[in-house]
């Protein structure tokens, strides 16, 4: 028996991101929804380790560490899964770019790891978790495919943008407008589903 969502009724947010790129993502998608967005650094709640073997394990846990604080916190665990690398960098996909945050190097990593396969093909995916003081928790999980290419191209997103090139275009992420990812990435995919069942 499916249960039944918990709506979020307050009006302000916990966004437990310590990304900034993602949590001007977040507030962009959420904006129509939601008075006022804190953030966890805002607040000054630590960085949870991530323990979790799954995204969503991973953005529980981000989600639930925050809302202990007594606020509604939503949390995004994301990633690039790369078929031929076996799924990596995945879960790992911050974590492959060192305590600088270089994604250059992490992009290097990913092209090396293909040199000499021609299975380019990637996913970006996105769990969002929408946890409560009391424990509850929503989470739903979002994805978009696309193909890697190199060298990387653009300077408009984070992370891996520059590389991933989504299914039906031929600029990468890290050339595309915004407003434009936002429609159609892995964390829109998830937000329209989780605004579907917890913020209508
Ligand atoms: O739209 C995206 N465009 C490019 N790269 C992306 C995207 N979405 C996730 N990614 C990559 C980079 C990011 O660093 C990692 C997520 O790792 P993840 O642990 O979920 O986030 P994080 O450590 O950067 O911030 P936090 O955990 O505080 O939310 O995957
Ligand atoms: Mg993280």
């Amino acid at each position: 028996m499916a249960s039944i969502p918990r709506r979020f009724t307050g009006d302000t947010l916990v966004i437990a991101s310590h990304n900034k790129g993602k949590v001007r993502e977040i507030a962009d998608l959420l904006g129509p929804y939601v008075r006022t967005f804190t953030t966890a650094g805002e607040l000054g709640l630590p960085e949870p380790e991530e323990t979790g073997t799954t995204f969503i394990a991973n953005a529980e846990l981000k989600a639930r560490a925050a809302a202990a604080a007594g606020h509604v916190a939503m949390a995004d665990d994301s990633g690039l899964v790369v078929p031929a690398l076996g799924g990596d960098p995945g879960i790992y996909s911050a974590r492959w770019a060192g305590p600088e945050k270089d994604f250059a190097m992490a992009m290097r990593k990913v092209e090396e790891g293909l040199a000499g396969k021609t299975d380019r093909s990637a996913c970006f995916v996105c769990a969002l978790t929408l946890a409560w003081p009391d424990g509850h928790v929503e989470s739903v999980e979002g994805r978009c495919s696309g193909t890697l290419v190199w060298p990387p191209r653009g300077d408009k997103g984070f992370g891996y943008d520059p590389m991933f090139v989504p299914d039906g275009f031929d600029i990468t992420f890290g050339e595309m407008e915004p407003a434009r990812k936002h429609e159609m990435s892995h964390r829109a995919d998830a937000f329209r589903q989780l605004v579907d069942r917890c913020f209508r």
